[in-house]
């Protein structure tokens, strides 16, 4: 089979999509398989409004490459939120933070050193990538030729220009550069022109690298003011409001509520 035709049928075999959700998720997708794959053009940037669908263009590959790909995330909750839904999925992602119990920190490292890993993906913080005991399994791993793939979630946390700055992603500039066979891949929400030019400098990712963007506005997200003052009853008001927003036809009703928050 084509590695084209295994992308789709990843897709649908494994992650249950009978189409990509845009012209962009897809080809983002297709650029981080090639990326294994081909010489030159092998780091990808990915910047797209939240619940675009960020995510599955590095969990895509992910799966179908031989070996680890190693994803950062910033907050606990996220990776949490990420293993759940891949586990679902009956994908193999573990992650290594402060707060997996030890019986489970000694499970993922035996995993990890066995001579056939069974982890596809691999979440870290960005404070456990700087440590040193984690540079070594790196280094292990690396030279077992076991990574496939190095993903920066939410990488305009590397930038001081951004509105998340945190000092831990400045070194993953330390560690791309260890890893600078690895493909490696930036995604964030919210990137301004200078916000990207500090990703891709920061996480060194290599010239030329493929960019793909979609537009942040959110045609289903609006603001409304309206002054209580001169409503004769504020509370029937809002109450109206949320009977049309749930009752409108093609909106789910929790996307709906949330409208109101
Ligand atoms: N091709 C697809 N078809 C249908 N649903 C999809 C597709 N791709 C992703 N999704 C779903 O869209 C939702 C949002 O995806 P995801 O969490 O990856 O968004 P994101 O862009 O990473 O958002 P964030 O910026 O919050 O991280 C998920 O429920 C995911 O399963």
């Amino acid at each position: 089979m084509s590695g084209l035709d295994r992308v789709i049928q990843t897709l649908k075999d494994v992650f249950g999509h009978d189409e990509f959700r845009s012209e962009a998720q897809e080809n983002a997708t297709r650029a981080v398989v090639r990326a294994r794959t081909c010489s030159g053009r092998k780091d990808v940037y990915i910047s797209m409004p939240t619940g675009a669908g960020k995510s599955l263009c590095y969990q895509l590959p992910a799966v179908m490459a031989p070996g680890i790909t190693m994803v950062v995330s910033p907050l606990i909750a996220l990776m949490q939120d990420q293993l759940e839904h891949l586990r679902k999925l009956n994908i193999c992602a573990e992650s290594l933070n402060s707060k997996l119990s030890a019986k489970d920190r000694k499970r993922v490292l035996a995993d990890l050193r066995s001579s056939k890993p069974k982890t596809k993906l691999l979440y870290i913080t960005p404070e456990l990538a700087a440590t040193p005991g984690f540079q070594q399994l790196l280094e292990t791993l690396k030279t077992r030729r076991l990574l496939a793939h190095l993903a920066v979630d939410e990488a305009h946390c590397v930038s001081q220009w951004g509105h998340d700055f945190r000092p831990d992603y400045l070194k993953l500039g330390s560690l791309r550069e260890k890893l600078e066979d690895i493909p490696c891949i930036a995604l964030t929400a919210t990137a301004t022109q200078t916000v990207q030019k500090d990703i891709i400098k920061s996480l060194h990712l290599q010239e030329p690298v493929q960019k793909f963007k979609t537009s942040v506005f959110r045609p289903n997200l609006f603001y409304d003011v309206k002054y209580k003052e001169v409503l004769e009853d504020p509370y029937e008001d809002l109450k109206d409001f949320a009977v049309k927003a749930l009752g409108e036809e093609g909106v789910e009703p929790v996307k709906a509520v949330s409208t109101l928050l």
